[in-house]
């Protein structure tokens, strides 16, 4: 075993673990990198039979490896950090977090040593769930060193999926099964164009594959034929019935609230001037709603009494944020997305839902939840759709208290937002199983991964 050795307390760490192993016969050698180490660690290791040695005999040692420990920074990384480069084939387990991560943001330099294995200390660091730093954390598993009671309050949680029914809230806010089709949600649907008539498709195969109680449709004539032939529950509304009904609910009429009880905007919608007007329609209709892609382009910053949620990928953000006069590049956002996901939760006054290696969720007064459970493959086209669709059908079954407070209310969305995360999450790892990915095969996964999560 071969231990990378840097100056400080993570150095230590290492030295410590490696003593341990030493003392039960492993071979170790500790690789030290800095100008000095762990004074007392590194008597312990000598005392346990470990050899030291210094870097330039590293390449030598990692050919009889069975596994490289990195304890070369931990949460005391700064910027620039030059990391020797480890061959794929040898297994690293990373002390605390793997070297070269920021332990705040999920930043990395470009040499980090990418991890099989991260063990980390006391708690869960949020660099190592979110942005390039869960990318090269690998397996985490987190030791409770006793430091519980000294610990500052979390700035973000890691959602899972046993915290869906949870999240939820479903004992007081979800019907009966069955009774009534309105009692398990009636969901608008505004999307679709005739360049991209399929994330319209897609997002309402969702919304209906997860236990949605009606879907009414609002597409273009040309979608309207594949959308009534893949998603044939799907109840169309004319342009005359969504004035009618949008006036009805902004007058609070009871009649119209119960029509449709949430929105789903974007999939596939283009940047039109009636699309537009339509999109301020909904934007005043108070009815909760999800709005992506195309109806992104479309939001502007500022407050707003629907209740929302975004959700971007980075790209998107950074157009959003842009639009509110931040101007950041993919890279600001790769490396610190809690951080502009939540600048941009109040500059558009809603919830985010940030797409990219783990999904954030994230309310204006900084309330995050994480969900970084997602495979890789989730990145395929059309699987945003799928999200969009599936988070409409938990916001169409969700009752707000009319009194609810805004923290009150902005903390539900976001509870909302990462059980749909962790819905998707679940169907793409049931449909990975079975091979590549597709959205249509992450369609036919939705129902199990809802019924498997407690929906
Ligand atoms: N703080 C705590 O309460 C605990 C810390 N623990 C361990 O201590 C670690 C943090 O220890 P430290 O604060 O000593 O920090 P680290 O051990 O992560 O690294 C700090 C050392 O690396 C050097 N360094 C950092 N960035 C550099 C760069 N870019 N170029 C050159 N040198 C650089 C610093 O000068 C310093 O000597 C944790 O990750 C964890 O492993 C744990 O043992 C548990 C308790």
């Amino acid at each position: 075993m071969v231990g990378l050795i840097g100056s400080g307390n993570n150095g230590g760490d290492g030295l410590y673990a490696m003593a341990a192993l030493a003392k039960r016969g492993v071979r170790c050698t500790a690789v030290l990198l800095g100008e000095r180490t762990h004074p007392e660690a590194l008597e312990d290791f000598n005392r346990a039979g470990g050899r030291s040695a210094y870097a330039m005999q590293l390449p030598g040692l990692l050919e009889d490896c069975d596994l490289l420990i990195d304890a070369v920074y931990g949460t005391g990384v700064r910027p620039g950090a030059v990391l020797p480069e480890i061959p794929q084939n040898i297994p690293v387990l990373a002390c605390d977090l793997p070297s070269g991560v920021d332990a705040d943001t999920g930043a990395v330099v470009p040499t980090v040593i990418a991890a099989d294995r991260t063990v980390s200390f006391g708690a869960l660091k949020t660099g190592l769930v979110v942005g390039s730093g869960h990318l090269v954390s690998g397996h985490i598993k987190v030791i409770d060193i006793g430091l519980r009671e000294t610990l500052p309050a979390p700035e973000a949680w890691v959602a899972q999926g046993e915290d869906v029914e949870l999240l939820l809230n479903r004992t007081s806010d979800w019907h009966v099964p069955g009774q009534h089709k309105y009692q398990r949600g009636v969901l608008g649907l505004f999307a679709g164009s005739p360049r991209y008539p399929g994330a319209a498709v897609l997002a309402a195969r969702a919304a209906v594959s997860t236990g949605l109680g009606l879907l009414r449709t609002v597409v273009p004539d040309s979608v309207a034929p594949a959308m009534s032939g893949a998603v044939p529950e799907s109840v169309p509304l004319s342009s005359q019935e969504l004035t009618a009904l949008l006036a009805h609910s902004r007058r609070n009429d009871r009649e119209g609230a119960k029509r449709i009880g949430a929105w789903a905007v974007g999939p596939g919608l283009e940047d039109t001037p009636d699309n537009r007007e339509t999109l301020a329609q909904i934007l005043a209709s108070e009815s909760p709603c999800v709005y992506d892609a195309g109806a992104l382009v479309m939001l502007e910053p500022g407050a707003n009494p629907q209740p929302r949620i975004l959700t971007p990928h980075a790209g998107e953000l950074r157009s959003l944020l842009a639009k509110a006069g931040v101007r950041v590049d993919a890279a600001d956002i790769a490396d610190d997305p809690v951080r502009w996901a939540r600048w941009a939760a109040v500059a558009y006054d809603c919830v985010i839902l940030l797409k990219g290696s783990a999904t954030i969720c994230t309310a204006p007064d900084g309330y995050t939840l994480i969900v970084h459970s997602s495979t890789p493959d989730l990145a395929t086209a059309g699987s945003g759709d799928v999200l969009t669709g599936l988070l409409g059908t938990l916001l169409a079954a969700t009752s707000f208290p009319a009194k609810e407070s805004e923290t009150n209310l902005m903390h539900r969305l976001t509870d909302i937002a990462a059980a749909g995360a962790l819905i998707h999450a679940h169907a793409g790892a049931l449909a990975a199983l079975e091979g590549t990915l597709s959205a249509v095969d992450l369609l036919r996964a939705l129902p199990r991964a809802a019924r498997d999560l407690g929906l």
